[in-house]
């Protein structure tokens, strides 16, 4: 064991610095050298500035979903590397990342996109903006010695070569901790904490009963919603599906409900809010999430077939009107004998998001 940080603390560092608008090396292999970014969401003047006295152009690493809102042209196929221009300030890499004020001020432009040269860096420094839960943009300045300008600078130095594969594989889910939690549902049930070694977020398993590990579990994969769930918000149907699966789950006397924390379909809830606001200026939930730059769900499923695993269990009745949870749960190895329809809620505030959800996002009606 050595007493040096491996890639999983690296990228946890990583993260922490980018939401502190701290700056993180990224070295490359081969061809891409090295780069310095910043996350445009958390960007100050002062660190741009500096960023500016280094040799060479910045890039504004953007998502091909932002680029076709600002008519930029994404040559590097899902990204677009935008030049920034010689008088751009924090206020417009901003204005570029977040779509808040594209309607009242559309003009960002003309804004000219790099050709030459690799993408591999930008596309490593947007996926670790997104996994920061900020605006999918990055600020990225090429360096010719990233090891030594790290060094020098006490910089969180990123090796691309070894955090890519971990950006895209899931980390094992150890429980922390379960204890007897009664509830409305029902009075047998056990809270089940679980966390992944590498900082990540942790998800919680709510068990109803004493589920037989030898039969299909009446499941559910809930996704958290801060605002549905808790706050009673009737832009969505999640506080009601939270409940109903839950009090199902108690009158059949078993069943397992996955909390996992990827609010906001996974893009967090600050960015979940910022779609919410592109919503009252008239755009659809699937729109909002392009025009912020991300996908319509960046969740992982996964997670939740892993935890289901780790109770011990191997098969599901899972309710869901989502064929993609039950397309990743039979990915993972969890057999799902049954979908069990999960409609209620439904509302005027939340009539046409749930008609979008089935236009757009393929749930079931
Ligand atoms: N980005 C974004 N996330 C939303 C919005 N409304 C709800 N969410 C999130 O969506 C997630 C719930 O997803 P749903 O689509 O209701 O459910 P599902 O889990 O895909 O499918 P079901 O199993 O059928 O309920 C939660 O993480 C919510 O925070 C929205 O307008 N934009
Ligand atoms: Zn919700």
């Amino acid at each position: 064991m050595s007493l040096e940080p491996d890639i999983a603390e690296l990228l946890a560092r990583a993260r922490a610095d980018l939401r502190m608008g701290v700056p993180v090396v990224l070295s490359g292999e081969g061809a891409e050298g090295g780069a310095l970014m910043l996350a445009a969401e958390t960007l100050r003047s002062g660190r741009l500035a500096d960023l500016r006295a280094l040799d060479g152009t910045p890039a504004l690493a953007i998502t091909a979903r932002r680029a076709e809102t600002l008519k930029a042209r994404p040559y590097d196929g899902d990204l677009a590397r935008i030049l920034l221009p010689a008088d751009a300030d924090s206020d417009w890499v901003r204005a570029v990342a977040d779509p808040a004020d594209d309607l009242r001020a559309p003009m960002k432009g003309p804004l000219v996109s790099a050709r030459e040269g690799s993408a591999g860096l930008h596309r490593l420094a947007i996926t670790l903006a997104k996994s920061a839960r900020l605006l999918p943009a990055a600020l990225v300045q090429g360096l010719a010695d990233p090891r030594g300008f790290a060094a020098e600078n006490r910089l969180t130095l990123i090796e691309a070569a070894s955090a890519w594969p971990h950006l895209s594989e899931r980390r094992a889910m150890e429980e922390v901790v379960s204890a007897h939690l009664p509830t409305e549902a029902a009075l047998n049930t056990r809270l089940h904490i679980f966390r992944p070694d590498d900082g990540g977020e942790e998800h919680y398993a709510v068990e109803i009963g004493r589920p037989d590990r030898n039969a299909p579990v009446l499941a559910r994969l809930h996704s958290a919603c801060f605002t549905g769930d808790l706050l009673g918000s009737l832009k969505c149907d999640c506080g009601p599906q939270l409940r109903a699966a839950m009090a199902q789950m108690g009158t059949e006397g078993a069943g397992v409900l996955l909390y996992l924390n990827q609010e906001g379909r996974g893009i967090g809830l600050a960015n979940k809010m910022r779609a919410y606001s592109l919503q009252d200026q008239g755009f659809d939930t699937v729109e909002a999430n392009h025009r912020l730059g991300f996908e319509d769900d960046e969740r992982d499923f996964r997670i939740g077939a892993d935890i289901l695993k780790a109770l011990g269990f191997r098969s599901v009745r899972l309710l869901t009107n989502n064929p993609a949870k039950i397309a990743m749960m039979e990915q993972t190895g969890i057999t799902v004998t049954e979908r069990v329809p999960l409609h209620v809620g439904e509302g005027e505030f939340n009539r046409a998001y749930l008609a979008t959800k089935i236009a757009k996002s393929g749930h079931l009606p």
